[in-house]
């Protein structure tokens, strides 16, 4: 029996698989420009990031009350339990939503209500991340912060998704401030697509906690020691970059090159709808495709549990597994 893990880089968004966003449809009376299921399945080859983020947001659609939220993520969870994890802190991207005119408090209200009974309902610990657009304008993120801010969610932390190119992380400055001013946790997508550059900002600039993707981090040196001197964690996804374009193949995927480097390297699913699987099945293509051992994926599960953002008491309850 393997340990278990902790998922700390996955979109709820991107957990919408093709059977659901049918049935949602449905449920709101939503025209989808797709003839079936097979129609839309064959859209799911993409050439980058910004090819995703366009079915992406365009399947988001079908999500327009508290219940599809409240379903979409008791699904994931779900799912992520029966593949081992035991603890998950998961994006949603709010601007997304709102800007569609789903009003926030349908967003929240069922993403928090999954929230609150997931160790009861599935077994598992489980706190919610906002994510803002970067490729948006500043001024949206700062009012979107505020609204949630406004509702006392009780969000965990902030982050930083979406097209990374031309987006660097210095024009949420202000923002990321007042996340940390509020006692939030802070992370960032950075160097998934985007140069090491936006990894020194998300650090030095946002004061970034941890770096979601982080894999162009290995192109410096001296960011390399500074991630390993100060045990910031990289939320790694495998599949997703391989169905991004950001390596050609699991085989070359340069995972064991940043545990062999001292990184605190972590596995997770990105987007698991879009990019062929949930952690477990990260795990399973890493072994057989490149070599993963045992004690590798040990590290890996550990390294999930130390990085999260679960109290003290929950780490050790989940490191003793
Ligand atoms: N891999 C990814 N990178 C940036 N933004 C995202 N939003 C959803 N998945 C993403
Ligand atoms: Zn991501």
């Amino acid at each position: 029996m393997s340990s278990p893990v902790a998922e700390l880089h996955m979109h709820i968004e991107g957990s919408l698989e093709p059977e659901l966003i049918f049935a949602l449809a449905e449920r709101n009376s939503v025209q989808l420009p797709y003839a079936d299921l097979d129609d839309l399945r064959s859209r799911y080859e993409f050439t980058d990031l910004q090819s995703f983020l366009d079915l992406y947001f365009a399947n988001m659609q079908v999500l327009r009350t508290a219940q599809d939220f409240a379903d979409l993520t008791r699904a994931y969870f779900a799912r992520a339990s029966a593949g081992g994890v035991a603890h998950v802190e998961f994006f949603f991207n709010p601007q997304a939503h709102v800007n569609r005119g789903v009003p926030l408090h349908e967003v929240l209200d069922g993403i928090m209500d999954a929230v609150a009974t997931s160790e009861r309902e599935f077994g598992l610990s489980s706190a919610a991340i906002a994510a803002i657009l970067r490729d948006r304008p500043v001024h949206e993120a700062e009012e979107v912060f505020s609204e949630i801010i406004r509702l006392q969610t009780p969000i965990v932390g902030l982050g930083l998704d979406s097209a990374e190119v031309g987006n660097p992380p210095s024009l949420f400055e202000d923002v990321f401030a007042r996340a940390r001013s509020e006692g939030l946790h802070v992370v960032a997508h950075a160097g998934e697509e985007g140069p090491p550059e936006y990894i020194w900002q998300a650090l030095d600039l946002l004061g970034a906690e941890r770096i979601d993707h982080g894999v162009r981090a290995l192109e410096d040196p001296a960011l390399v020691a500074r991630l390993v001197d100060e045990e910031v964690p990289l939320t790694v996804c495998p599949l997703s970059n391989v169905r991004l374009c950001v390596v050609d193949s699991l085989s070359e995927h340069p995972l064991r090159t940043m545990l062999e480097a001292g990184l605190l390297v972590t596995v997770n699913s990105d987007d698991p709808a879009y990019f062929g699987g949930y952690v477990d099945d990260n795990f399973a293509q890493l072994r057989d495709q490149l070599g993963l051992t045992d004690a590798e994926r040990e590290t890996l599960a550990r390294n999930s549990i130390k990085a999260s953002f679960a109290s003290d008491a929950r780490k050790a309850q989940l490191l003793r597994g």
